[in-house]
């Protein structure tokens, strides 16, 4: 691993100005001698680094700034200030070299031709990127294994299900063997399935080829498979950098005990909050520090045929770190 992080960014900032369009004949008259504009704040200052060959989860509700900061990391849009660099090159310049490196991929944009199989949009990917023949064919033969691709690259892309139109996205946008990724969403809407599908793939890819990955995405469990760390961020700032287990540590407060009880069923709510009972299996919520005293408890008052304590899903600590701000 090289010493100088594939992604470095600093004090990264993004400001949209907007017109401020008011509703009525009068105000759209005056709009046209002096319009009014706003400025929205999408990415506020944020700084991090990503070691070359990480593979980091960018987390955040809507419009927290996401897809705009991996707009500034892959150059299609221009900082409103800040420095930003990855491999070494300014992004927004878009220098040649630097396309060659990274690619964005975006699950709900759409990059292949509608009309024609996938595998003539690659063709011209070839060109476009100057990928000399036999490195084409190698990095294709390998997309199609990893992929599962077969057949689905000669149909025309319309006809193809979300799913595999998003393999073969994913195939297109990796033709030119980019070393960082950056992936906006990469299993949106698809199955549980196709989503496990290119989960594998994501993490095959990075492991054969050591590539550097920044992804965002709203399920949790492409994040716990595949993200050693995770950067939250909201209202275009950063709340928290570091493992996915640390931001479970700090932000949840409560763990969850599920116990199966013995024979029967039982009033458990002098234990905790019961969120789930279904007769003798019972689902219990638990302040953190209070848990191995309640544990304790529960053994010693009840029957017992089994118990477990978990952490609470992802999803649930997400939450509560938008809710505490
Ligand atoms: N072209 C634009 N012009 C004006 N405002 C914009 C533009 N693009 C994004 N915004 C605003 O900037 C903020 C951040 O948007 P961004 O798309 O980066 O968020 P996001 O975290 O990717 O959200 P989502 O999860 O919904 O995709 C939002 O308030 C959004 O409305």
């Amino acid at each position: 691993m090289s010493s100088q992080p594939a992604i470095h960014l600093r004090d990264l900032r993004k400001v949209y100005v907007v017109p401020i369009r008011e509703a009525g004949i009068q105000a759209a008259l005056r709009s046209l001698v002096r319009r009014q504009h706003r400025e929205i704040v999408a990415v506020d200052d944020i700084s991090f680094d990503v070691a070359a060959g990480e593979v980091v989860g960018f987390l955040g509700p809507n419009g927290a700034g996401k897809t705009t900061t991996l707009k500034m990391l892959s150059g299609l849009l221009h900082p409103s200030g800040g420095t930003v660099q990855v491999l070494g090159f300014q992004p927004w310049q878009r220098q040649k070299e630097f396309l060659r490196r990274i690619t964005l991929v975006m699950g709900n944009r759409q990059q292949l031709e509608w009309d024609i199989p996938a595998i003539d949009s690659f063709e011209l990917n070839r060109a476009i990127y100057r990928i000399p023949l036999p490195q084409y064919r190698e990095t294709l033969d390998e997309l199609v294994e990893l992929l599962d691709l077969g057949q689905l690259l000669h149909k025309p892309v319309r006809n193809l299900s979300l799913g595999e139109r998003m393999k073969c996205e994913i195939a297109g946008a990796l033709l030119h063997r980019p070393q960082v990724l950056f992936l906006d969403e990469p299993t949106i809407g698809l199955d549980v399935t196709m989503q496990r599908r290119i989960r594998q793939f994501i993490r095959e890819y990075n492991q054969r080829h050591g590539s550097t990955v920044l992804l965002t995405s709203h399920y949790m469990a492409d994040v716990e498979a595949l993200c050693q760390r995770v950067i939250v961020i909201h209202h275009g700032r950063i709340l928290f950098d570091g493992p996915l287990s640390r931001l479970v540590e700090r932000f949840s407060p409560h763990k969850t005990i599920i116990l199966q009880l013995a024979n029967g069923t039982a009033d458990l709510s002098a234990y905790g909050e019961v969120v789930e009972q279904n007769g003798p299996a019972v689902k219990l919520r638990v302040p953190k520090q209070e848990t191995p005293q309640v544990t304790g408890r529960l053994l010693a008052d009840l029957p017992i045929a089994d118990l477990t304590v978990e952490d609470p899903p992802i999803e649930e600590v997400i939450e509560q770190v938008f809710a505490q701000r």
